[in-house]
C-alpha cells in the first residue's frame, strides 16, 4: 500500500476535538477570549460542527447575565469550553466583574482536558474551574473544596437532556443557591410548565430561553 492510500485513514483517526485544539492554538490570540470565540465559529463553519451553545443562542444568556450581574456561576456541560470562556469573559470584561468565579462540570475527561487547555490559552484559568466527572458525583467535590453555600447566583444547564430534572433537583438540595438564583433554561426538550413544580418559584427566576417545546 502506498503512502497516498494510507493518508485518508490516518487523517480520520484524528478526533475533531483535537483538530479544534490545534486550530485554536495556531490561529487564535493568546489571552484574548474574543479571538478564541471568533476562531471557534470559523472552525465550526469551515471544518466540523461543534455542540456548543453557539453565536445565535449565546446572546440570550448574555442578556440575563447583563441583567443579573452574577459573581459566582455554575455550568453543567463544559464540552470544549466555548460557553465557559464566552460567558466568563462577558461577565469580567463587559460587565466589569473582575472577581467572578465560573465552575464548569464535564463528564468526559477527554473534553475536560481540551477545555482546560483552551481556557488556559484564553488566560481565564484563574476564573474558570473545570470539574471532571458526572455532575451528580462531582457536586459533592465542589461543595467540599469551595466555600459556595448560598453563593451561586447563576446556573447554565447544557448537558444531557434526560438528566436536567434530576440534576436540577440535586442543585436545589445542595444549598448552593443564592436567595434568588438565575437559572437559564436551555431545556429545549422539556416543557417549561414543569419548572414551577420542580423548583421553588420564589427562590428562582426562570428564563425560558429559546423554547422549542412550546411549554
Ligand atoms: C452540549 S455540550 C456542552 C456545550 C457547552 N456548554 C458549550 O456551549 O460550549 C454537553 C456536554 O455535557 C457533557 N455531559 C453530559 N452529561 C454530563 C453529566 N452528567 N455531567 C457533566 N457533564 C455532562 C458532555 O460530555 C458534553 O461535553
Amino acid at each position: 500500500m502506498t503512502q497516498t492510500q494510507l493518508a485518508p485513514t490516518a487523517v480520520s483517526l484524528v478526533k475533531k476535538e483535537d483538530s479544534y485544539l490545534d486550530h485554536i492554538l495556531a490561529h487564535a490570540k493568546r489571552n484574548n477570549p474574543e479571538s478564541i470565540i471568533k476562531e471557534t465559529h470559523k472552525f465550526a463553519i469551515e471544518r466540523y460542527w461543534l455542540m456548543n451553545v453557539g453565536p445565535e443562542k449565546s446572546p440570550l444568556v448574555e442578556q440575563v447575565l447583563l441583567e443579573k450581574r452574577p459573581k459566582v456561576a455554575i455550568e453543567i456541560g463544559c464540552y470544549l469550553g466555548y460557553s465557559a470562556i464566552r460567558f466568563a469573559a462577558y461577565i469580567r470584561d463587559t460587565l466589569g466583574i473582575q472577581d467572578v468565579k465560573y465552575y464548569s462540570f464535564e463528564i468526559s475527561e477527554y473534553h475536560a482536558n481540551i477545555a482546560r487547555k483552551v481556557i488556559d490559552f484564553a488566560g481565564l484559568s484563574h476564573i474558570i474551574t473545570v470539574i471532571t466527572g458526572p455532575f451528580n458525583e462531582s457536586l459533592e467535590r465542589l461543595l467540599s473544596n469551595h466555600n459556595l453555600l448560598s453563593k451561586v447566583d447563576f446556573v447554565f444547564i447544557d448537558h444531557h437532556k434526560e438528566l436536567y430534572k434530576q440534576d436540577l433537583q440535586l442543585l436545589e438540595k445542595s444549598g448552593l443557591f443564592h436567595t434568588v438564583c438565575n437559572l437559564f433554561r436551555t431545556l429545549f426538550y422539556m416543557p417549561f410548565s414543569e419548572f414551577p413544580r420542580l423548583l421553588c418559584p420564589n427562590r428562582l427566576a426562570l428564563y425560558p430561553g429559546h423554547n422549542h417545546c412550546g411549554g
